[in-house]
């Protein structure tokens, strides 16, 4: 049965990419709402409540007046927002931590956030397989490109053409915080140090330790091969075996559904860095975003993704 989608937000950079990857696929029937009535209140809910799934593509207090004007119907939801993600009634999307049938039988699926997909990715199977620890101070470097902040941070690097490195977060309490201690099971938050480069889209993940310090600690060759057997038969995930002297982001790289995951010892298996690369727009959102839809509506979960 064709599934009516709205995309609420589809004129933004997360909607629009969502736009194309369904573009052609005749499982689904899009509603498009025009320029003059995409912000209209009764316009969307018209539209929320005329869709069997709608995919959030806004800020976060847009995000929950979609929520409540589709009060009254049984619509599904996909929110690309961080408005919904650890807030009860709500499913993380994150299929290949929360399981597939989880996210098939959700009516609202919010969809994790660039950063902690790359973090979560890493770093949750591994404790849950206690070979990190709950309670540890982990701390995670990354570097997205500027895509990552939509319409308003495109602008501003097409104004301001001399950036080179963009430290922000600096003052702490990012809104990806929350998630990435819940999903990962840990006691405290992670350190974050978040920053942006003149490409368009990409990202990379790091989360730096000391194995050498922690109580029970397990070599790098553990961490990998929990990795590998985790993800095992993943279209999505792949896990590198080695060390790589240098991983690059590409200003135009094209769109990219993946996410690869490296574990780099040191020689001594004292130290560890666990590096993840996705594109922020792919796996960090609007690839995400259709590996819902397309588990939600029990089709293969890569059918429409850039794999390639
Ligand atoms: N960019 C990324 O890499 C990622 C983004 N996300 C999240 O996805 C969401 C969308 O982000 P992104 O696409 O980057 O943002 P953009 O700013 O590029 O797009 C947001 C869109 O929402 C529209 N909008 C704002 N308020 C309303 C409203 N009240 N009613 C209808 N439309 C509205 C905007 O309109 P207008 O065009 O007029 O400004 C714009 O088109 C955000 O919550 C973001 O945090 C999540 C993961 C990664
Ligand atoms: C570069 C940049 O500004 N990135 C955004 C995160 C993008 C993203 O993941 O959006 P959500 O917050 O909805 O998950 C930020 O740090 O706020």
């Amino acid at each position: 049965m064709t599934q009516r989608i709205f995309i609420d937000g589809a004129a933004g950079t997360t909607g629009l990419e969502i736009r194309e990857r369904l573009a052609g696929r005749d499982e689904f029937e899009l509603i498009v709402l025009g320029d003059e009535e995409r912000k209209s209140e009764s316009a969307r809910r018209d539209a929320l409540h005329a869709a069997d799934i709608a995919i959030l593509c806004l800020p976060d207090d847009a995000a929950k007046e979609s929520v409540s004007l589709a009060e009254g119907s049984d619509t599904r939801f996909i929110d690309a927002s961080s408005a919904h993600r650890v807030a009860d009634g709500w499913t993380y999307g994150f299929p290949e931590l929360i399981g597939h049938d989880t996210i098939a039988n959700a009516q609202f699926v919010s969809n994790p956030g660039c950063y902690p997909t790359g973090f979560l990715a890493l770093v949750a199977p591994l404790v849950k397989a206690g070979l990190l620890p709950a309670d540890w101070p982990y701390t995670v470097n990354a570097v997205s490109g500027y895509s990552g902040g939509g319409k308003a941070l495109i602008e501003r690097f097409a104004q301001e053409t001399d950036f080179a490195f963009r430290a922000y977060g600096l003052g702490g309490g990012h809104k990806h915080l929350p998630e990435m201690k819940a999903y990962a099971g840990l006691t405290h938050a992670p350190v974050f140090s978040p920053s942006v480069v003149p490409a368009h889209r990409g990202m990379i993940v790091d989360v730096p330790l000391t194995l050498a310090a922690m109580e029970q600690s397990h070599s790098p060759a553990a961490l990998l091969n929990e990795l590998q057997r985790f993800y095992d038969g993943s279209d999505l995930v792949s896990v590198h075996g080695d060390v790589p002297g240098e991983l690059l982001l590409h200003e135009g790289a094209p769109a990219w559904d993946g996410i690869e995951l490296w574990v780099c010892g040191d020689a001594a298996g004292a130290q560890v860095r666990l590096v993840a690369r996705l594109d922020n727009l792919g796996k960090g959102a609007s690839g995400a975003a259709i590996q819902n839809l397309n588990i939600m509506c029990g089709l293969p979960e890569t059918t429409g993704l850039r794999l390639g």
